[in-house]
């Protein structure tokens, strides 16, 4: 293994394992495979990038540090040159942590500072300027992301905001710097004597720039742009020969499961109920036990080769309501307990095609079901590939991020799952 990722989330996992597979136009990309927590035993001799999906993002920092050098250990046994810490491209985070904690602990463990700090994500409309993200045309703190239901996103300062959550200081390499190409960035990282330093990226084509200006740095942190050009990298140095993507396709009975309340999500369910089944859940009866997975079970097998959609999905005023009425972290177990259920139970009853919208609500289904590690098939859209487990009965899987896709896209990406 040539590249380790240790990612805080399982759809944020698989959008890095894809675009580590996707490479750059022309180059190819690596072997990958995403692992849902840390494998045991050793990885299969000709997996070039391994992805650990870690459901690390909203624990406590203490536990979120532990898991995270467990996964480093994993990735170093396994002759890994590079480490990646792959967070969320909107820098999913509260004050206390995550990001800042796991990352000083990996640069310590490294014995490395001057480690970039990213979240860009240009295909996505994530651009870091200035120190400051934004989401498309939005400051982070205006985009939607400061109602979210588990971290606000409250400053769009992204250097303030780590700052909150390190020890130590926290540096800033300008767009300028990094236009000026890979050998500059590198002296700038070179030069910093801050552990993290948040590095500017606007476009791709910078996003390529720092990769090539980390090639040999043993830590990189970012979103999924971190990685634009990681595999370009090995497979300029002729260590990887730049097969990339497996080709899956998986037909068979279908169901889409929604727990993401980000706009992008509630737009897709919105498009998708007008002309398919669509059973929204009522939360609060989720939370009284008059709604168990029993009744989304029922209706989504009653309405499989329809491709049926569950969501608990709600505009911002809903998720304060019910979160105000029942605690934030009951309604977030109870939703959780309540995907995870339907899952085991829809594969159970054949559901061999399934698509899950938001990263908890990925997390937890893929926890509740036993799919061992995943090979990385084509892009859906930009961040979501297609996933297919392995064992007997192998599921074919779209993870997708909250707010990643577009309008039309849960029928897509069960035609993308079909491999059509
Ligand atoms: N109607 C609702 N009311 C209150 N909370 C909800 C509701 N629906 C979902 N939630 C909670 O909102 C959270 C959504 O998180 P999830 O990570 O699945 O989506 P997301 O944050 O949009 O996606 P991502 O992390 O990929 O950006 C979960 O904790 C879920 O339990
Ligand atoms: O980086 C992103 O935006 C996603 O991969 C993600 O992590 C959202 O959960």
């Amino acid at each position: 293994m040539l590249l380790g990722v240790i990612a805080d989330d399982f759809t944020g996992a698989s959008d890095i394992a894809n675009t580590l597979a996707k490479g750059l136009p022309g180059e190819g990309g690596l072997r990958t495979v995403q692992y849902l927590g840390i494998p045991h035993g050793k990885a299969e001799p000709d997996v070039e990038a391994g992805v650990i999906a870690l459901k690390s993002r909203s624990i406590e920092a203490a536990a979120a540090v532990e898991q995270s050098l467990a996964a480093l250990r994993w990735l170093l046994g396994q002759d890994c040159e590079q480490i990646v810490f792959k967070y969320c491209s909107t820098f999913d985070s509260t004050p206390q942590g995550n990001i800042g904690p796991v990352a000083e602990a990996l640069a310590r463990a490294l014995d490395v500072k001057g480690v970039v700090v990213c979240p860009a994500f240009p295909g996505a409309g994530r651009t870091v300027y200035q120190g400051h993200l934004f989401v498309k045309d939005r400051l982070l703190n205006e985009s939607g992301l400061q109602n979210h239901p588990l971290n606000p996103m409250t400053d769009a300062d992204i250097r303030r905001w780590l700052r909150l959550q390190t020890t130590g200081g926290v540096g800033h390499v300008d767009i300028a710097t990094v236009r000026e190409g890979p050998a500059s960035i590198k002296a700038a990282l070179r030069k910093q004597d801050n552990t993290l330093v948040i590095v500017d990226a606007i476009t791709d084509d910078d996003l390529v720039a720092i990769g090539r200006a980390v090639a040999s740095c043993r830590l990189v942190t970012g979103g999924s742009g971190i990685a634009i050009s990681l595999a370009a990298n090995f497979i300029g140095r002729g260590l990887a020969a730049g097969t990339g993507a497996a080709v899956i396709g998986m037909d068979g009975p279908e169901a889409i499961l929604a727990g993401s309340c980000s706009g992008a999500t509630r737009e897709q369910v919105d498009i998708h109920r007008k002309d398919h089944p669509a059973l929204a859940i009522d939360v609060a009866g989720v939370l009284d036990g008059s709604v168990t997975a029993a009744d989304l079970t029922s209706f989504l097998l009653a309405n499989r080769g329809r491709a049926p959609l569950v969501y608990s999905s709600g505009t911002p005023g809903e998720v304060q309501a019910v979160q105000a009425r029942f605690g934030r972290e009951t309604v977030a177990a109870a939703l959780d307990g309540l995907f995870a259920s339907t899952a085991r139970e829809l594969v159970k009853a054949g559901i061999r095609r399934l698509v899950v919208a938001g990263g908890e609500t990925s997390g937890a289904v893929v926890s509740a079901l036993d799919l061992g590690a995943l090979t990385i098939g084509a892009e859906i859209d930009p961040g979501v590939p297609v996933l297919l487990s392995g064992g007997d009965e192998p599921v074919a899987l779209a993870l997708k991020s909250g707010n990643f896709g577009a309008p039309d896209f849960f029928t897509k990406a069960l035609e993308r799952l079909a491999g059509r």
